[in-house]
């Protein structure tokens, strides 16, 4: 199944729940764009050349580990995870996701994974897993989704909701519903509701 959304829609909290009731692994396809900015950033390459980061990138591969606490990117032994939501990836990291070839690098892995998962990210049921069963998209306003993140952030409530605002547009080619998504507005639910609402709308699996 997929979950997508917008910016600090409640994808990732929303998919290990449901991942964790179902007894299956999430998978957060958002982490490896963020890997790809700060590591492309780190060594200085242009994050809107593609051929320069690819190149970096497949020079040192990542490993995307979907543990039910929370997903962690490896490169080698080096943990990148706690490096990767910061406001400077924030930043840079539409850049990085328009780039086609950067898209298809991140495709690629995740059809690599051993199913079943939930996959959480902007175009799982769009465009990498179109076949998946089930397909959720997650909304709120931008001013409840600056609310939430502001108590895990130093950032100002205004400044968290404007920069939110610019990242839904910058991504906005590649974050639509697919037609056949359940389109769920996350502002007037709790966290627990919102993963409860999902495990009743999903189709019991045939024998
Ligand atoms: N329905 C909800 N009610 C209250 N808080 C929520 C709800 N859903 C998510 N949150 C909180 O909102 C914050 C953002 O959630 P989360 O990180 O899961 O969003 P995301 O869509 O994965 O974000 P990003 O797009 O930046 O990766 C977290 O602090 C989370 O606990
Ligand atoms: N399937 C995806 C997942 C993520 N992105 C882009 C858009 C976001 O700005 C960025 C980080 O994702 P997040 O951690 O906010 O889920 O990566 C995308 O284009 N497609």
């Amino acid at each position: 199944m997929t979950i997508d959304g917008v910016a600090a829609s409640g994808k990732s909290s929303v998919a290990s729940g449901v991942a964790r009731a179902l007894g299956i692994p999430y998978v957060s396809s958002g982490l490896l764009y963020r890997a790809a900015t700060q590591l492309g950033r780190e060594a200085g390459v242009r994050l809107g050349d593609a051929a320069a980061l690819l190149t970096h990138l497949r020079a040192r591969p990542l490993r995307l580990e979907a543990l039910p606490e929370g997903n962690r990117v490896w490169q080698g032994e080096r943990d990148l995870t706690d490096e990767l939501h910061s406001s400077q990836v924030d930043a840079g990291v539409s850049v990085v996701a328009a780039l086609p070839e950067v898209r298809a690098w991140v495709d690629d892995q995740l059809r690599a994974l051993p199913a079943p998962f939930v996959a959480e990210g902007r175009d799982m049921g769009t465009n990498v897993f179109p076949q998946a069963r089930a397909k959720f998209y997650l909304t709120a306003s931008a001013r409840v989704r600056a609310e939430r993140r502001s108590q895990e952030r130093p950032e100002d409530v205004d400044a968290v909701e404007a920069a939110l605002i610019e990242r839904d547009r910058r991504d906005a080619g590649q974050s639509a519903p697919a037609p056949d998504a359940h389109v769920i507005d996350t502002g007037p639910l709790t966290l627990e509701g919102v993963i409860e609402t999902i495990l009743q709308v999903l189709p019991t699996p045939t024998a």
